[in-house]
């Protein structure tokens, strides 16, 4: 007998993933054809779904099945996106994105691993109290550093802010001035209160693409805000390989 064809209620309702059978980890992505360019890297890749932003592939790196899946810009759609795989069972996730410098000495493809975020995300406020902290899980930031490591990538370590607005509007953006932030982007945030919140395990590595705003870091270190660029898809290039190579080493942590 042939198994039944699948019910309206059996795939998830934004994402359009199935509720049972997909991998157990994933990495995560702004850009659908980021997504599509990471699961190029894998054995055996399947698309598995495609609606909206959200591009969900499944395929194998160096014998860990895993899925690679686009959540869109900005921390509201993208939080979906999480919970939705995490009610398909998802527990280990690694965001991989790109973002902008705000440290001096990270430069234009360098790598930044998150340790812990800045919660100004437009989602998680309205989750939990702002008190409570967006980090990520120590092993996946070891797993992060080690991978980067040995893919020979620069890469840094630090906080980053996770912005809900892209533009610069006319609130000042000097509020963390001295505070040693290394990066700025929009989902990192979302994605770690979302794993603490359900007992998940989650990291996240950045490829700087520039920054987005000018007076948030000092132009010596980076060429300013333009993600088409050689050096930066040469940091993606290398990124894609880092974040796949952490989800394998968290497996090997039974992470
Ligand atoms: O490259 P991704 O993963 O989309 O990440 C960054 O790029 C987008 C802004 O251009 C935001 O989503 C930001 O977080
Ligand atoms: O949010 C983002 C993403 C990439 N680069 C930036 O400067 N900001």
């Amino acid at each position: 007998m042939s198994a039944p064809a699948p019910g309206p209620h059996s795939l998830l309702p934004l994402s359009r993933v199935p509720r049972t059978g997909l991998p157990p980890r994933a990495v995560v992505v702004g850009d659908p054809e980021r997504a599509a360019a990471v699961a190029a890297l894998l054995d055996d890749a399947v698309e598995v779904s495609y609606n909206r932003e959200y591009r969900t592939f499944s395929g194998t790196w160096r014998g860990v099945p895993v899925v690679v899946a686009s959540h869109g810009i900005g921390g509201p759609g993208a939080m979906l996106l999480f919970q939705e795989l995490a009610d398909a069972g998802v527990r280990t996730f690694v965001r991989f994105g790109t973002a902008g410098a705000m440290r001096p000495g990270i430069g234009d493809g360098d790598l930044v691993v998150a340790e812990a975020a800045v919660r100004d995300d437009g989602v998680t406020g309205q989750l939990v109290p702002a008190e409570y902290p967006a980090v990520s899980t120590p092993e996946a930031v070891l797993a992060l550093t080690r991978a980067a490591r040995e893919a020979g990538a620069p890469h840094h370590r630090g906080i980053v802010w996770t912005r809900a607005a892209f533009q610069p509007g006319l609130i000042p953006l000097n509020q963390y001035d001295g505070a040693g932030l290394a990066a700025i982007e929009m989902e990192v945030s979302a994605l770690f209160v979302m794993a603490s919140l359900r007992g998940l395990v989650a990291g996240a590595v950045l490829v700087v693409d520039g920054v987005n705003a000018d007076d948030l870091v000092d132009h010596e270190s980076t060429g300013g805000y333009d993600p088409h660029r050689e050096v930066v898809a040469e940091g993606v290039a290398r990124g894609g390989v880092v974040a796949l190579e952490a989800l394998r080493i968290l497996t090997e942590e039974q992470l």
